[in-house]
């Protein structure tokens, strides 16, 4: 930050022993509850985010994976309990402190017409200074790293409404590294992405949590989420039915039973595979 940007936050601070190891806040769910058209779609979720990080949440579609990161970030009122964001419950919080701490990468994502991808990465921006001011030096330091991280840079001066599919997702990425908050909330993260961003966007989301950011992400693969999460969040129907390390969560007894469907899993180095026992080749 320069001397002439205006001060981040006239929040009072998080409170002492509210922190993780590294310096992400701590996030946690108590009993949360959600209806939609008089339907629970969140059924008394509650964990807490801490050092074990990335922390990814599978399940079936409609399980309630997106329904429950909305709440996490404020987005959405739960019905009953409470969200504390480093002790401190997210009601309680205003919105640009709350964008301070967490980005949000979206599952689905319209592409806005009249933005190039300079500018939208640039909105990652805004909660630390601002809708209408200038950008500081360090926010276009911030804007520059987050494009080249994704590899963007080629792209910066293209509308957004003329990319593809996972040309706009690494837009919303490096959007979400430019806040450079401590938490990370990505929903789907790697749906649209070619292989190899999807290595490179792993690897940058782990170095991210060994630095101690807190993250959280919605995945279908169980083998992407062996490789690359700490702790495994499982929904059903709304509820958290399993939480634990990958070792333990996704082992095929375990997944077998949840998709209801033959399974098993071979282990080879770090990785862990899953086949179809009764396939016949
Ligand atoms: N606007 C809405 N009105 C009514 N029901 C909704 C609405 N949005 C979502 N739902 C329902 O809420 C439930 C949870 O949806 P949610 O998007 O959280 O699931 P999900 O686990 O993220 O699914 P997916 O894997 O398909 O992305 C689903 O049954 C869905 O149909």
């Amino acid at each position: 930050m320069t001397a002439s940007d205006p001060p981040l936050s006239r929040d009072p601070p998080l409170p002492d022993g509210a922190s993780l190891p590294g310096s992400a806040p701590g996030l946690s769910a108590e009993a949360l509850s959600l209806f939609r058209s008089g339907r629970a779609v969140l059924r008394a979720c509650s964990f807490t985010l801490g050092a074990e990080t990335p922390v990814a949440v599978l399940g079936a579609n409609g399980a309630g994976k997106t329904s429950l990161l909305r709440v996490l970030l404020g987005l959405e009122r739960p019905a009953s309990g409470t969200v504390r964001l480093g002790g401190r419950a997210l009601t309680e919080l205003s919105r640009p402190m709350r964008a301070r701490a967490m980005a949000y990468v979206p599952q689905y994502r319209e592409k806005p017409p009249g933005f190039t991808v300079f500018q939208i990465v640039a909105q990652g921006r805004f909660p630390h200074g601002g809708l209408y001011r200038a950008l500081s030096p360090r926010d276009r330091d911030e804007v520059e790293a987050a494009l080249d991280i994704m590899t963007l840079s080629a792209l910066r001066d293209r509308p957004c409404n003329t990319l593809s599919g996972g040309e706009y997702q690494r837009v919303l990425l490096a959007r979400a590294v430019a806040q450079k908050t401590d938490i990370l909330v990505l929903d789907e993260p790697l749906a649209a992405l070619d292989y190899g961003h999807q290595r490179r966007f792993m690897a940058l989301l782990s170095a991210l949590a060994r630095e101690g950011r807190l993250v959280i992400m919605t995945i279908h693969q169980p083998d992407l989420a062996f490789r690359h999460a700490r702790r495994i969040l499982l929904m059903q129907d709304g509820r958290l039915v399993a939480d634990g390390p990958p070792e333990r969560v996704l082992d095929s007894a375990t997944l077998g039973a949840f998709w209801g469907v033959p399974l098993r899993h071979h282990d080879i180095g770090r990785d862990r595979f899953y086949t179809d026992p009764e396939e016949i080749r």
